[in-house]
């Protein structure tokens, strides 16, 4: 398969140390780009001396991408995840979200920007074992201060969207893995972000349960407009992506689309 190194595209960039406050400002509803990544650079120091993960890396996502990134293991590929999702700082480089570049002051800042713009999935689901599907998937709208009695109706919405909403009185602990990381899908979604990250989603799951959940994805991909970043290391589920992007000893490189793909 053929690989290009991606480049950054070339649309206008806000001034640098623009306000988060800017972002929901100036997120216009046609704006196609939602993700800009500019020469961005990560780096540990360790016990035994520096250790760069990544350098000069760039690409831009736009509204509606299903992206895949793929790589060895120990490419990077989770920091680069974390770094987007402002779980995490690069050494050096830019993002962008929606043009404007993100620059947070204090966690306090990148704690609401992770809770208003991105909704997360992991490989381990993180959902509280004691307490209903419902109840889970609600949580992001509780710890928000919504009122108990909303969350849970949007939350038994969730549940219906990713059909298990005959499970919504179960504990989460009852649940098989492949049900729990669906209500890990609705608890990620209710908060309507506007980019999902994906961490080996399906990394946890036997292959037919992995392509039932995976197709979950795809259609709540579909039908919620979402913009989609999927870490895998399952070549047939990446390559149903729209893109896909492997990092490579410190580099990515945008694979081109396999013959026949749509
Ligand atoms: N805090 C840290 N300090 C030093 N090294 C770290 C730290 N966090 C991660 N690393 C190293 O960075 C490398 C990349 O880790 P990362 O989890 O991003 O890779 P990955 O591509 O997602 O791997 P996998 O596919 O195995 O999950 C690893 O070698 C890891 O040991």
């Amino acid at each position: 398969m053929g690989m290009d190194e991606v480049d950054a595209a070339g649309a206008s960039l806000a001034p640098s140390g623009a306000m988060l406050a800017d972002v929901y400002a100036r997120f216009p509803e046609d704006s196609s780009e939602v993700l800009r990544v500019e020469r961005l650079r990560k780096e540990y120091l360790t016990g035994r001396g520096r250790l760069v993960l990544f350098e000069e890396i760039s690409f831009s996502v736009a509204r509606g991408d299903l992206l895949a990134i793929v790589g060895e293991s120990g490419a990077g590929k989770s920091t680069l995840l974390h770094i987007l999702g402002a779980l995490d700082t690069a050494t050096s480089g830019d993002v962008y979200f929606a043009s404007t570049l993100l620059n947070f002051s204090s966690p306090r800042q990148s704690a609401d920007f992770r809770n208003r713009e991105v909704g997360y999935v992991w490989q381990f689901h993180y959902l509280l074992p004691e307490f209903t599907a419902q109840e889970n998937v609600a949580m992001p709208l509780l710890a928000r201060g919504e009122p108990r009695k909303s969350a849970l109706e949007k939350a038994k919405h969730w549940l219906h969207e990713v059909e298990l909403g005959d499970r919504a009185e179960h504990r989460s602990g009852e649940l098989s893995g492949g049900e729990q990381q669906r209500i890990s899908l609705a608890r990620a979604l209710i908060t309507q972000p506007k980019i999902l990250l994906a961490d080996e989603p399906t990394g946890d799951l036997d292959g037919r349960t992995a392509d039932v959940v995976f197709s979950l994805v795809e259609r709540l991909h579909r039908s919620h407009g979402l913009t989609s970043l999927i870490v895998t290391h399952n070549t047939a589920l990446a390559q149903r992506c729209s893109r896909v992007l492997r990092l490579e000893k410190g580099r990515i490189y945008e694979e081109l689309p396999a013959v026949g793909r749509a």
